[in-house]
Order: structure tokens, then sequence, then C-alpha cells
């Protein structure tokens, strides 16, 4: 029989949660008639009562008791919204073969265990959902598993981290400090419980191995993701990238060529003409490119409090209307192949380079010398005055070149007596 009033329980009431609760608040007129039923929250459950209770008309919807929750069979729907590996695996398993539907938006978790719980739901014909675990209010998991379906994906990559762009952004635009710019980005609600998550690229590289699994029908895990943070950043590098025309910014880049897929996250120099230069604060943008659909773009506030809650309404919505139709579980996760995930040493990249070396004269002829023979070409150099006994400052931007052989050559060159310092190793985004 058709459910008029479908129930459903939100497990955590932190950031996200309360935007859930409050944008389910704000559809209750409309829900009617965009499902024909409507979604009201029964339980929810959090670790502090009392804190909780501030937020919410009802204070009796307030649970610290899980099997109160999985034990329900009026509660039709789970939203997880603690974030973290465990109790969310363990819950989230449970409320699957107890055959409710699930709505996630905790990236850690299915990073690494996308597939088991996919398969799980699948087993048990419910639904589970993550639009919100990557790039927050964006869509693109639907986009991706369906509105373009019939394309090769051939990249998707882009800005996925609110937090980290946010303080590229307070840093190239107000000469923000590093520790000001992510306090604001945590009191905001951008940043994670443990915000290493977002300044380390862990977050970015847990999105890019959903969105290239999703993409590329494969499997990439978290592990399989190269990843580099944005901690080693300094003012001199962004000063430098903006007198190349570039900006810095975080990208997750998972692309699938011929030798396999490529999958990482690290700051790279951007040409400040690229539309992704302009994509500031805590908005993402993530970049399609498809055998049939050539390129798409999808832009918006990738964290925060309403916009991630926008994402997960969604998927609850999504589900009441499978409920409706019993069509629940029609997407699921069985890959056609299993693509290899390339080496970042076998990848091509050019890159920007910061170094202190000796003031005398012969020094870049030592230097290119060291490049060439690891085939690294020069294409452009910057060289700075050096003050009476300081060593002499030059930034470099290779061409293109394997990562192996870059890496190799600059073990080199950190060996050269005329080497000081090498400050800065950044990658150029290219084709
Ligand atoms: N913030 C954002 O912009 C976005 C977040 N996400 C994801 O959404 C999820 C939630 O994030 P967010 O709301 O920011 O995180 P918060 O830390 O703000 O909220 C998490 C909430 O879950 C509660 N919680 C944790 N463990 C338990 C438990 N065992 N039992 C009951 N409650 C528990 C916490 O309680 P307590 O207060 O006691 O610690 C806290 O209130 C995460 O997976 C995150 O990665 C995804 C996209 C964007
Ligand atoms: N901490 C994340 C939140 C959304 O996924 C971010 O900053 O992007």
């Amino acid at each position: 029989m058709e459910k008029k009033v479908i129930h459903a329980a939100l497990l955590g009431f932190g950031t996200v949660g309360t935007g859930v609760y409050k944008v389910l608040k704000n559809q209750e007129e409309e829900m009617e008639a965009k499902l024909g039923s409507v979604v009201r929250i029964k339980k929810i459950m959090v670790r502090n009562l009392e804190k909780a209770a501030v937020k919410v008309e009802d204070p009796s919807v307030l649970t610290n008791n899980w099997e109160e929750i999985v034990n329900d069979p009026d509660i039709d729907i789970i939203i997880e919204l603690m974030g973290g590996m465990e109790p969310a695996r363990t819950y989230i398993l449970a409320a699957l073969e107890a055959g409710k539907h699930v709505v996630s938006a905790n990236k850690d978790l299915i990073a690494v265990y996308g597939k088991e719980l996919l398969d799980m739901a699948e087993t048990h014909h419910v639904d589970f959902l993550f639009e919100a675990a990557v790039a927050g209010g964006i869509p693109i998991i639907r986009p991706l598993k369906q509105c373009l379906a019939g394309n090769h994906m051939k990249e998707v990559m882009g800005i996925v981290n609110g937090t980290t762009n946010f303080i590229l952004t307070k840093m190239t635009q107000d000469k923000m400090e590093f520790k000001e710019a992510l306090a604001l980005a945590t009191e905001l609600g951008y940043a994670e419980a443990d915000p290493t998550a977002d300044i380390e690229g862990l977050d970015a590289g847990r999105k890019v191995a959903i969105l290239a699994s999703v993409a590329f029908n494969s499997r990439v895990v978290f592990d399989d993701v190269y990843i580099e943070g944005i901690t080693k950043i300094s003012a001199k590098d962004i000063s430098y990238a903006k007198e190349m025309g570039c900006d810095i910014k975080l990208l997750g880049v998972a692309r699938n060529t011929e030798e396999g897929i490529e999958a990482y996250v690290c700051p790279m120099l951007i040409p400040s003409t690229h539309p992704l230069a302009s994509v500031n604060d805590s908005y993402n943008a993530v970049f399609v490119n498809g055998d049939a659909v050539e390129n798409a773009m999808f832009f918006g506030r990738g964290a925060g409090e309403l916009p991630t809650a926008s994402a997960v309404v969604g998927d609850i919505f999504d589900i009441a209307r499978n409920m409706k139709a019993n069509c629940c579980a029609r997407i699921g996760c069985t890959c056609y192949k299993t693509i290899p995930v390339k080496k970042m040493a076998d990848t091509r990249n050019c890159y920007f380079l910061r170094l202190q070396v000796e003031d005398r004269c012969g020094v870049l002829a030592e230097m290119t010398a060291v490049f060439a023979k690891y085939h690294v070409s020069v294409a452009q150099i910057i060289q700075k005055q050096a003050k009476p006994n300081e060593s002499a400052e030059i930034v470099v931007i290779t061409g293109k070149v394997r990562e192996g052989d870059f890496r190799t050559a600059m073990e080199e060159l950190s060996g050269r007596s005329f080497v000081h310092k090498i400050s800065s190793m950044l990658r150029v985004y290219g084709e």
C-alpha cells in the first residue's frame, strides 16, 4: 500500500544534519505535491540529548539509542550524517539489511566501502544514495549515473573541496594567513570534524575515488588516489603564479587513459583565464569530458549547512518517488570491467619549481644540464636578483614530462652543492 507519510531518521545532528532538518521543514507544504507523500523525521540520533534539544521543536524525536531506530518498522529511510568509518558503516549495513533505504554524505566511508554498501542495498532491494558525498550541493553523482550514462567518460576533474578553495581564495585575494582562513572555514561549517582531512587533500582524494568509480564504471578506492594537500603553499608561490598568469587551486583529477586510470589530488597552477581559476570561496566546480557530450561543467557550493542539505534532501525525495513507483535499487555498482590505476610516477605533467641557488654565473646552465639528462625541458624561467650574501631565487616551469623522470632529476639536483633549498614543486594543469 502506498504510504502517505514516509518516516525517516537522522543519524548525527551537526552542520549537515541540522541543515537537512531545516530544509525538510521548509519543504513541508510543497512536499506532498512534489512526491505524493510527506517525509517526516521521526527520530534523530545524537550523542548529547541536551545539546541537541535546543535545535528541535519536539525533543522527544531525539534519541541516543540506535536500536530504537533500526528496529522501528515505521522508519523507512535512514539519513547517515555522523561521518567517519565506525559506527557509520555498521549502522548503514544493518539499516540496509533491515530493508531501510539509506542516504549518506559520508565520503570517508564510501570511498573505501562504496561497493560493499551498494551491493548490500541491491541484495535487499533498497536505495543507497550519496549525492552529497561529492561537491556538496552540486548534482554530480546522479548526472554521471543517469543523464551522462550514454558516454564513455574520459575525464572528471575540478575543485572538489570547499575548505581548501576558501583558504586559497582568502590567501590570494585578501592576503589572509593560512591559519586564519582555516579557522574561518571551520566556523562557517565547511571543514571536516578533523580539518586535516581537508588541508592535506584527503577529503578531495575520497571524492576523486568516488567520482572515478562512478564515471568510469570501474573500481577506484581511496588508497588508489595520489594525494598532496595545500599546507606547503606559501604566499610567495601564489604571487609567482600570478606573475606567470596563473592561480593555484587544489584540483582533483580522474582521467581514463589507454594505460589506465589516473587519479590524483594536488595543488596545481592553472591559467587565470581557465574557468576553474575564477571558482572561489567555498564554491566547487566539476568538469566532465565524455565521448558523446564532450565537455560539461557543474558549479555550485561545495560545502556548508544548507547547500549540502539540498543534495541530501534531493536523495530523500528520490527515494520517496522510487518507493511510490516501487522501483528502488535501480542503479547498483556492477563494474563493466576493472581498469588498472596508474602510478603517479607514470603520469605526465608540467612542473613549477621554486628553488634557492648559489648566486653565481653558470648555475642555470648546470641546472638545465641535470634536467636534460632526464628529458626535462624548461619552458620558462624567472630569476630574481639576489641580495648580497644571499641565495638567488629561481622559478622554473618545465615542459610536459613523466613524473618519475622529473622526480629523479629533482633528486639529483637536490644533491648538487649549488642548490641551497627546493622550496616548492607544484604541477601545472594542462590537457
Ligand atoms: N559540512 C559539510 O559542508 C559537508 C559534510 N559532508 C559530510 O557530512 C557528514 C556530516 O558532516 P557535518 O555535519 O559537517 O559534521 P559535524 O561534525 O558537524 O556533525 C556530525 C554530527 O554527528 C554526531 N555524531 C558523531 N558520531 C556519532 C554517534 N556515534 N552517534 C550519534 N551522533 C554522532 C556528532 O555529534 P557530536 O556533536 O556529539 O560530536 C555531530 O553532531 C560527514 O560525513 C561529512 O564528511 C559532506 C558534504 C559537505
Ligand atoms: N569539508 C568538505 C565538506 C564537503 O564535502 C569541504 O570543505 O569540501
